[in-house]
């Protein structure tokens, strides 16, 4: 059980066009998961139309013709972000490569995984960055520094597809991101019953009240979802969100996700 501190550090929000990260109702993100280009733009089309907060594009769903995942070259997810930053027009963006280690489509090297977010950040098309905190040490150094020079924020981010942590452990995880300069701090988790769901919950509630950056939580699959609806009671800024296709288990469609959070959080 943790106790609320008698002096709780408040959140100080991040903006991203105009978009307010930890501050007001959570945030929707929607990915965007399309094998190839064509299909990123069409999927990237009806997103807008349904007027998320912020889109992610999961590059790592990117490939060559479709045909290898997570394979695409530098200049291909350039040219690739070029037309989608134009498809997205104003919405903020949240570019990530979820590499197999985290659930992903990425089986990269860390000089593959920095040379395409380095193409992508000098093109100035991200507004944020995903940067799995678990890679080398350098390598999230140099992801950090890279985003920050291009005016871009970072988020950091770990996922568990097998389990859920217990809260001392989630709660340890996020902190460390802080530490290496991240700007938001997320986990996703695995739950195996509502035990879990309590400990996701509990730890944002705790790692909320001992760094002033917003974080970004879930439970994932069915047992989680109410820590998708709710886990802004608790201290998440964002929520991801379908239109189409989901990136992860457990992601609530778009609408019935907003009308949740109405709910949640009313006024
Ligand atoms: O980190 C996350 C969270 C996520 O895994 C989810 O469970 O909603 C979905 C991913 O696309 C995203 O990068």
């Amino acid at each position: 059980m943790t106790r609320t501190p008698a002096t709780r550090p408040v959140t100080v929000p991040v903006t991203v066009r105009g978009t307010v990260l930890g501050a007001g109702r959570p945030k929707v993100i929607v990915p965007l998961t399309g094998g190839t280009v064509p299909a990123l733009l069409d999927q990237a089309r009806d997103v807008v139309a349904a007027g998320p907060d912020l889109v992610e594009w999961r590059v790592d769903h990117l490939g060559p013709g479709g045909a290898a995942p997570g394979d695409a070259a530098p200049a291909d997810v350039v040219a690739a972000g070029r037309e989608l930053r134009a498809a997205l027009g104003g919405l903020p963006l949240l570019v990530t490569i979820r590499t197999a280690a985290e659930g992903g489509l990425a089986a990269v090297a860390d000089a593959d995984y920095v040379a395409v977010y380095r193409a992508v950040l000098e093109a100035g098309l991200a507004d944020l960055v995903d940067v799995e905190v678990m890679r080398d040490e350098a390598t999230v150094r140099t992801l950090v520094d890279l985003a920050h020079a291009a005016g871009a924020l970072v988020v950091a981010s770990n996922h568990d597809f097998d389990a859920t942590p217990p809260q001392e452990e989630i709660v340890r995880r996020l902190l460390h991101m802080a530490d290496r300069g991240a700007d938001v701090l997320k986990i996703a988790v695995m739950p195996h019953d509502p035990g879990d769901v309590l400990a996701l919950l509990a730890a944002t509630w705790e790692a909320s009240g001992r760094t002033e950056r917003p974080l970004i939580t879930m439970a994932m699959a069915g047992t989680g979802v109410a820590s998708r609806v709710a886990g802004g009671a608790f201290g998440s800024a964002a929520t991801f969100g379908t239109v189409g296709a989901a990136s992860a288990p457990g992601q609530v469609e778009l609408g019935a996700l907003r009308a949740a959070l109405a709910v949640v959080h009313p006024g």
